[in-house]
Order: C-alpha cells, then structure tokens, then sequence
C-alpha cells in the first residue's frame, strides 16, 4: 500500500480548474516534489491532498485512509507546515510550539527538542514577528513535526528565503526524510527539487504533465535540467 494514493482529483474555482484530474502515488518514505509555475494547482492539489477543502471530484488516501471528510485520528498522523502567518499573535518560539505540543497532547520536553532540532533553542524566547524568514520557516516545520508525524507536507517552505538560509532549511528536510518519514512538498524551483526530491510531479495549468525521478526525466528528454523539461513539455520557458 503506498504512503499516498490520488485518483482524479478535481477543484474549481467559478471558471478556473484549480487541479483538473490529478492522479499519483506516493511511497512510504518516498521525498516528493509537486512543481510547476505560479498558477499551476499546486497548493490546490496539496490541501485536497491533506484534507483540508472538499473536492469537486477524486479522492485522496493518506496511510490507507481517506483524507475527506477529516478524520481525527488520522490528522494526528499527518504533519502539515502552515504559513507562518498562522501562528498564534505574540507568542515567543517556544510558546508557539509549547501551544502546538499542547494541542496533541505532546510533552514539552519534545516541543523543545523540535526546536534544537530546527535550530532555534536561542530564538526561544523571541517573539515570532521579530524571527527572519527562514527561522520563522523552520518554527513552522517545528510545529508541524513536534507531533512526530509518518507523513510531512510542505507548500513551499523555501520561498523567499536567501541562499544560506535555503541550503540550511534543504538539509533539515532532508534528516527529517531519512529518519523514514514520506514527505511531499511544493515548489517553483526546479533547482531544488531536483536536488531534493527522489520523484517530482510536473504541474501547469492543474494537470500532471510527467512523473519521475529528476535525473531519469532529464535523461530521457536528452536536456540539461528541470527547466528544460519543462521547456519540452510545455514549449514554454519556465517562469518563476
Ligand atoms: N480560493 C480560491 N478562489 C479562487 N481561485 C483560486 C483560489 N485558490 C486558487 N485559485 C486559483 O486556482 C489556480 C491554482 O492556484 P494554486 O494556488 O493552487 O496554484 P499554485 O501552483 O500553488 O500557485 P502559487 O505557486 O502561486 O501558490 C490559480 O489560477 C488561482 O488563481
């Protein structure tokens, strides 16, 4: 049984479709890329995926079970890294995710563990609108993984850091995938799903175009990268 299953997902928004038939699998363990430009339905395809709207059509099984409608039990064993204007207002680092632990029940010995684990035991006392956007990235994935979950989701956690603080977040997420966890995430960089991912979905315009593993698709479309990929299956440049 995989880690995830999609069978024909579909979202509409008045004329647009968001996500027009979306269908993959995800292994357990298995570091996976949702990509493509601005627009494509990513984010869309990621909140049906987590349960988080209805959709139009399809369906999504999260470890054998449906994401919709919401179960409980199942939420608990899914980590989803909301944008960091979701925190509670005012609260310092580690009230943050001392809230968070304390909303699943969570020790807060291990809510202060997450937060050496992201980096930020000396940002604890820091109140989250004076963190920079990449600590504010990392408390985020904190909060998400302070409950130990089997399934991790992120929706562009890289976006609008610096260089530095992108490398740094990179290896973060990778020891979070290589302590067995399946983690699918979302991006508009093709250069780091490519280093990052062990297969990455190519989205434009809310249909999958390709599945595969990076370095297989690059081969077998005879280019150079991600974005030429892009460029041979659309026939347009890719465009952050
Ligand atoms: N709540 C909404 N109401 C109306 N239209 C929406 C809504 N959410 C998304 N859309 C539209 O659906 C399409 C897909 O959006 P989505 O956010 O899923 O794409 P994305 O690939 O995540 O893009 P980005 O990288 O910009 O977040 C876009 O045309 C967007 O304008």
């Amino acid at each position: 049984m995989p880690a995830i299953a999609v069978e024909g997902l579909r979202k509409r928004y008045g004329e647009v479709r968001a996500v027009d038939g979306v269908t993959f699998e995800v292994a357990h363990g298995e570091f996976y890329g949702i990509l493509g430009p601005n627009g494509a339905g990513k984010t869309t395809t990621l909140e049906l995926v987590e349960g988080l709207r209805e959709p139009d059509e399809g369906s999504a099984r999260l470890l054998g079970q449906p994401s919709w409608p919401r179960d409980p039990k199942l939420l608990r064993r899914i980590g989803v890294q909301l944008q960091a204007s979701a925190f509670f207002e005012k609260l310092t680092a580690r009230e943050q995710i001392h809230t968070f632990a304390a909303l699943y029940g969570v020790p807060a010995k291990r809510a202060d563990e997450m937060l050496e684990t992201v980096g930020l035991t000396e940002k604890a006392g820091t109140r989250d609108d004076k963190l920079s956007g990449g600590q504010a990235q990392r408390l985020s994935i904190a909060c998400a993984l302070v409950h130990d979950p089997e399934l991790v989701f992120l929706d562009e956690p890289t976006t609008g850091l610096d260089p530095q603080a992108r490398r740094n977040l990179w290896d973060l997420l990778r020891a979070i995938n290589a302590q067995g966890r399946t983690v699918v995430l979302t991006t508009h960089y093709l250069d780091e799903a490519e280093i990052l991912c062990d297969r990455v979905a190519i989205m434009d315009a809310g249909r999958i175009l390709r599945v595969g593993v990076p370095s297989e698709l690059i081969a077998e479309l005879g280019v150079k990268n991600l974005e030429d990929v892009f460029l041979q299956l659309t026939g347009r440049e890719y465009r952050e």
